[in-house]
C-alpha cells in the first residue's frame, strides 16, 4: 500500500509520469515482471535511482522476483490521481485550445472536457469534436453550475492574468497555464505551467553547442 503521498518529495513525483509511461508500454507488450535493472537500462536511470524511488510509496520489489509490472502501474495511477475523473475548460480556442480539445488521450486519463471558451464570435457556437465553443461572458456561470476542477489558459499572455483571476473568482482548484507568462494565483489554486519555448530554447542550446554544428 502507499504510505501518505504528501511525504513523497515533488522530485520523485516529477518523474512518476515516466514510470508510468514505460509501465503502459511493458503492459501492452504483455510484460507483467521487470527488475529494476531492466528498468533501468529502459528509462535512462540507475538501478538504485529506481529502487530508492519505488520504495517511497511501498516495497513492491521483492527480491529475485522483480517489480509486479500491473500493481506498480495501479499504484502509481492512484498516486498520480489518475483514477479520479475532473472536468475541465479550455480558455481560448485558437491553434493550441483546439489541438488540446482535439487530442483524446487526455480523456482517457479522466480528464473530461466540457466546453471551450472564446472572445472571437467566429469561434463562439462552433463544436471542437462534440465540445461547445462559448462565449467567454458565460465563463463564471458555467464553471459554477457544472463544478469544474481545472481551468486551462490558452489565450495570448496578455489575457492570461485577466482569465486566471476570473477561474480563481469561480473556485477552479486548478489551472493548466499554456500562456508565456508567470501567472499569479492564491496559495490554494494548484498551477502548473507549460512553457514550451522553455523547453525549445534548451534545444536550441545544446544544438548551438554542439561541436561542428
Ligand atoms: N500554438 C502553439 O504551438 C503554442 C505553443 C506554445 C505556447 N503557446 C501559447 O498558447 C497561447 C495560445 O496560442 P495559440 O497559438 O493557440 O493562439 P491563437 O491566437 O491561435 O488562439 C488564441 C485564442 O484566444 C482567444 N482569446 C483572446 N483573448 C481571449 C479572452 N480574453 N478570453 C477568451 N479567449 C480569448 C482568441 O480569440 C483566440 O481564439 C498563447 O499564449 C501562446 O503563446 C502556443
Amino acid at each position: 500500500m502507499a504510505k501518505n503521498n504528501k511525504n513523497i518529495s515533488m522530485a520523485v513525483i516529477r518523474r512518476l509520469p515516466k514510470y508510468h509511461r514505460y509501465l503502459k508500454e511493458l503492459l501492452d507488450k504483455e510484460v507483467y515482471r521487470i527488475s529494476s535493472k531492466e528498468l533501468s537500462v529502459m528509462m535512462g536511470f540507475t538501478a538504485s535511482q529506481i529502487r530508492q524511488d519505488l520504495n517511497n510509496f511501498g516495497g513492491f520489489g521483492q527480491q529475485g522476483y522483480g517489480y509486479n509490472v500491473e500493481e506498480l502501474y495501479r499504484e502509481i495511477q492512484k498516486i498520480l490521481g489518475l483514477t479520479i475523473t475532473y472536468r475541465t475548460v479550455i480558455i481560448g480556442s485558437g491553434n493550441l485550445g483546439q489541438a488540446i480539445a482535439n487530442y483524446t488521450n487526455f480523456q482517457k486519463y479522466g480528464f473530461k472536457l466540457l466546453a471551450l471558451f472564446d472572445t472571437n464570435p467566429k469561434l463562439i457556437g462552433m463544436k471542437i469534436r462534440d465540445v461547445p465553443v462559448f462565449d467567454i461572458d458565460e465563463l463564471q456561470e458555467f464553471i459554477e453550475q457544472k463544478q469544474v476542477d481545472i481551468g486551462i489558459i490558452c489565450t495570448p499572455k496578455e489575457f492570461a492574468q485577466d482569465i486566471a483571476n476570473k477561474l480563481v473568482k469561480t473556485g477552479v482548484s486548478a489551472i493548466w497555464n499554456f500562456a508565456p507568462v508567470d501567472l499569479k494565483v492564491p496559495e490554494h489554486v494548484i498551477i502548473e505551467n507549460v512553457h514550451l519555448s522553455d523547453s525549445l530554447f534548451i534545444l536550441s542550446y545544446l544544438l548551438s553547442n554542439q561541436e561542428n554544428f
